[in-house]
C-alpha cells in the first residue's frame, strides 16, 4: 500500500481527535467553573450561619453586660461599702463574659470586685469612645488598672463592667476569622469588641454585605437593633482545600460528559455519512426508485399530471425521501438526488409525455439546484435526447429554498426561461413567501396539505384557506391543492369559482410508473363527464401502497 494511502486514515482522524480534546477540556472546565460554583454558594451558607451563631453568643454577651450595669445601678448608696462590694462580686463569679464590675462616680473609678476600693484616683477614661442614646459609654480597647492588659469597658450611670476580651474564643471555628463589632450603626458608630486578627471594619449600614475578592471570602452584617456587626472571613485556599476532592469529580465529570458528547457527535455524524454512502452506492446501481402520483382537474378528476416522489429500501428498509433528502442536502448530495430523479422519469415516463402533450410531470428539487450548472445541463439533455419540451416538466421548490430570494428569484427565472414550469410546493408552512411571492416568478402554487385537512372542519386555520387561493389569483398563479383525501375536500374544493388541480389519496396514491401508464390509457378510452375521481381509478388507487 503506498505511504499515502497508508496515511490518509491518520490524517482524516486528526479532526476528530482534535475535537474530542477541545470538548473534553470545555467540559472540564465547565465541571471545574461548576464545581467551584456549588461550592462557593455551600461556602456562603457555612459562613453565614457560622456569623449568625457568632451573633447570638454576641447578644448574649450584651445582654449580660446590660444586667449587670441596671442591677448595679438599682443597688441604692452608700456606695462601695464592702456589703455592696461582696454584692458586686456575687454578680460576677455568676455572669460568664465579664471580668470586672465597678462603681464610678464623677468620672472616677470608686471601687470594683478585683480592686476593692483603691487607695488612689482612678480616672475613667475622659472621652468615650461611642455613645449610645440611652447614655452608655463604650471605651474600647481600654488600659485596666487591675493588669497589664486592655480590655472594653461599657459604663452607665453609676457603674460599669470590664467585658472579658476572650469572651467569644469558645466560638472560634477554623478557618473562620470574626471580629464583632458594637455602637451605634444608624450613625455610623461602631467600635471593636472581640477579634482574631486585624481587618478593616465593616461600612455599618443595615444589612448583608459579601466580598469576594484578595483571596478572601468575606461577609459583613450589621442590625441596627441590636446594635451590632459582625465580620466573618476565610481564605479561599483554606476553603478550597476541603473542596478539591469534589471540585475535582465535577471536573472529571464534566470532562467526560464533554468526551461522550464528541463521541456522540462523531457517531452520529458517522451514521449520516454511512447513509449517504448507501445511499451513494443505490443510486450507482439504479435501485432508488420512483413512484407517481396524479395530480388531477378537481372538476372533472382527469389526470393532468403527476409528480414523481424517490423512494429508496436500504437493507430491507424503507428510509423516509423527507428525512434522506434532508441528510444529502446538509452533505451536499441533494443535487445528485434530484438529476437522478429527473433521468429515471425521462427513462420511464418519456413516451408517455410525448404522447400527452398536455401532460406534465413535476420534480421536487432543492435550493443549491438553481445555482447548479450541473442540474441545468442535465435538464437539458435529457429533454434533447428525449424529444421533450420544458412545459412538460414542471419543477417543484419548497418554500423553505427559497429563504435566499436572491438565488430564487435568478434560479426560477433560468427556469422559466428555459420553458419549465415552475411550482412553489408545501405553500404556507413557513417563510411567509407572501412577502415576496410576486418577485419569485413562479407558475403554480402548491397548498401544503396542512390547511387542506381543515377544510370540512372547525379548525381556525380553515379560513386561510381562501385567503391562499386570493394570493394565488392575486398573482395570477395556477393552483394545486396538495393531500385531498376525502369527498367532502374533493366538494369544497371544486365548488371553487376559480378551477384548481388537485392531489391526494381522493384521487390516487403514489404508483409506479406502469401505474400511472396504464391509469392514462383507461382514461384515453373514457372521456370523463363526471365531476370528481372516476370511481375505479379512486378505488384502485386506495388500495395501493405508498
Ligand atoms: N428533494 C426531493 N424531495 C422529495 C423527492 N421525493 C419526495 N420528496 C419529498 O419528501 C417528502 C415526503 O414525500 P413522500 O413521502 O413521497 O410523500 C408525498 C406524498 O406521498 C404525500 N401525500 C400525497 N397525497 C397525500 C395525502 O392525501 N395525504 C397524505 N397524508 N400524504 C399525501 O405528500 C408528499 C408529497 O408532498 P409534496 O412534495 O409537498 O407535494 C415531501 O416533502 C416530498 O417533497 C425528491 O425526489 N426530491
Amino acid at each position: 500500500m503506498p505511504v499515502n494511502d497508508r496515511l490518509r486514515p491518520i490524517f482524516r482522524s486528526i479532526p476528530l481527535v482534535l475535537l474530542m480534546a477541545i470538548l473534553t477540556l470545555v467540559g472540564g472546565w465547565l465541571g471545574y467553573a461548576l464545581g467551584n460554583r456549588i461550592w462557593l454558594t455551600a461556602d456562603r451558607e457555612a459562613l453565614a450561619s457560622y456569623s449568625d451563631q457568632l451573633l447570638g453568643h454576641a447578644t448574649a454577651v450584651i445582654e449580660e453586660t446590660n444586667k449587670a450595669l441596671d442591677d448595679t445601678n438599682a443597688a441604692p448608696p452608700p456606695y462601695c461599702t464592702p456589703a455592696e462590694i461582696e454584692f458586686l462580686r456575687n454578680m460576677l463569679f455568676g455572669s460568664r463574659n465579664l471580668k470586672d464590675i465597678g462603681r464610678v462616680k464623677d468620672g472616677a473609678l470608686l471601687c470594683s470586685t478585683l480592686l476593692g476600693v483603691p487607695s488612689g484616683h482612678v480616672p475613667m477614661p475622659s472621652v468615650p469612645y461611642v455613645e449610645l442614646p440611652d447614655g452608655t459609654q463604650i471605651f474600647p480597647d481600654t488600659p485596666l488598672a487591675v493588669s497589664n492588659s486592655t480590655a472594653t469597658i461599657i459604663g452607665r450611670g453609676n457603674a460599669d463592667v470590664v467585658i472579658d476580651p476572650r469572651a467569644l474564643d469558645t466560638w472560634k471555628d477554623p478557618p473562620y476569622h470574626f471580629a464583632v463589632y458594637y455602637g451605634d450603626v444608624e450613625k455610623g458608630q461602631i467600635v471593636k469588641m472581640f477579634g482574631d486578627m486585624e481587618t478593616s471594619a465593616p461600612a455599618p449600614a443595615e444589612g448583608v454585605i459579601w466580598s469576594h475578592g484578595a483571596g478572601v471570602l468575606r461577609r459583613d452584617s450589621c442590625s441596627t437593633a441590636s446594635g451590632m456587626c459582625i465580620s466573618v472571613w476565610a481564605s479561599l485556599s483554606d476553603l478550597d482545600a476541603s473542596n478539591h476532592g469534589f471540585v475535582d469529580a465535577v471536573m472529571l465529570l464534566g470532562g467526560a460528559l464533554g468526551a461522550l458528547g464528541a463521541l456522540g457527535w462523531i457517531n452520529f455524524n458517522r451514521r449520516d455519512q454511512s447513509l449517504m454512502a448507501r445511499l451513494s452506492r443505490a443510486l450507482n446501481r439504479q435501485e432508488v426508485t420512483l413512484l407517481y402520483q396524479p395530480v388531477v382537474n378537481v372538476r372533472d378528476g382527469k389526470i393532468v399530471g403527476a409528480e414523481a416522489l424517490v423512494r429508496w429500501q436500504s437493507n430491507g428498509d424503507f428510509v423516509p425521501p423527507d428525512v434522506f433528502t434532508a441528510i444529502a442536502e446538509q452533505k451536499g448530495m441533494a443535487g445528485r438526488i434530484s438529476r437522478y430523479v429527473f433521468d429515471r422519469m425521462i427513462d420511464e415516463m418519456a413516451e408517455t409525455l410525448r404522447l400527452h402533450e398536455g401532460f406534465r410531470i413535476t420534480i421536487n428539487i432543492v435550493a443549491a439546484d438553481l445555482s447548479d450548472p450541473k442540474f441545468f445541463a442535465a435538464l437539458e439533455d435529457g429533454l434533447h435526447h428525449a424529444g421533450l419540451t420544458p412545459h412538460q416538466i414542471g419543477i417543484e421548490l419548497t418554500e423553505r429554498s427559497t429563504a435566499d430570494s436572491t438565488a430564487a428569484i435568478e434560479g426560477i427565472a433560468r427556469l422559466r426561461a428555459r420553458g419549465h414550469v415552475v411550482y412553489i410546493d408545501d405553500f404556507g408552512t413557513g417563510y411567509s413567501s407572501l412577502a415576496y411571492l410576486g418577485q419569485l416568478n413562479v407558475n403554480v402554487l402548491k397548498m401544503d396539505r396542512a390547511f387542506t385537512r381543515t377544510v370540512g372542519t372547525d379548525a381556525v386555520t380553515v379560513s386561510i384557506v381562501p385567503q391562499i387561493i386570493d394570493v394565488a389569483i392575486k398573482h395570477n398563479l395556477d393552483i394545486v391543492v396538495e393531500g385531498i383525501e376525502t369527498e367532502a375536500q374533493a366538494e369544497y374544493f371544486r365548488n371553487l369559482p376559480v378551477p384548481v388541480m388537485g392531489q391526494g389519496w381522493y384521487y390516487g396514491k403514489p404508483v409506479p410508473a406502469a401505474k400511472l401508464i396504464k391509469l392514462l390509457e383507461q382514461q384515453d378510452g373514457i372521456v370523463s363527464s363526471k365531476r370528481g375521481p372516476r370511481k375505479g381509478l379512486h378505488h384502485r388507487h386506495r388500495s395501493n401502497t405508498d
